[in-house]
């Protein structure tokens, strides 16, 4: 972490983490410190690829992490294809309530 924003966003609810996150993430998309990994992810190259190419990245070790039965580790990539996801849904101009709002439709 880079950020003394960011610590501004994190709220002491742990149901409102996605929320501080995606925050975060829509502030870095807004400021684009340079600093920031969750900023050059906005401004790469290689586009929106960058992101899709860690989100297949991610997803892969999130595979590995299980067949080991590694639990540390499927915990730790998880949160790494998460927090990609959330950045792809900002670029898309989706929003963390979209996600929640189609979880909550399947109840
Ligand atoms: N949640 C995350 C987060 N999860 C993963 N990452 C970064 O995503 C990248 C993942 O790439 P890799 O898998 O190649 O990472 P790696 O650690 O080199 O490799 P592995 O150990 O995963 O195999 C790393 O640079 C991580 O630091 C994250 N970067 C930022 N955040 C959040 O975004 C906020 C803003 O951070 P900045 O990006 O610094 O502005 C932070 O406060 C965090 O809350």
């Amino acid at each position: 972490m880079s950020d003394d924003d960011a610590e501004s966003n994190i709220d002491d609810d742990p149901e409102t983490v996605l929320d501080s996150l995606f925050a975060t993430i829509k502030q870095r998309q807004e400021e684009l410190p340079e600093d920031s990994y969750t900023a050059s992810l906005f401004t790469h190259e290689k586009g929106e690829n960058e992101v899709l190419e860690k989100l297949g990245e991610e997803a892969t070790e999130v595979i590995l992490a299980a067949k080991d039965d590694d639990l540390n580790d499927l915990q730790y990539e998880s949160a790494d294809f998460v927090y990609h996801l959330l950045v792809l849904f900002a670029m898309k101009g989706l929003d963390v309530d979209d996600l929640r709002d189609e979880l909550e439709s399947r109840f």
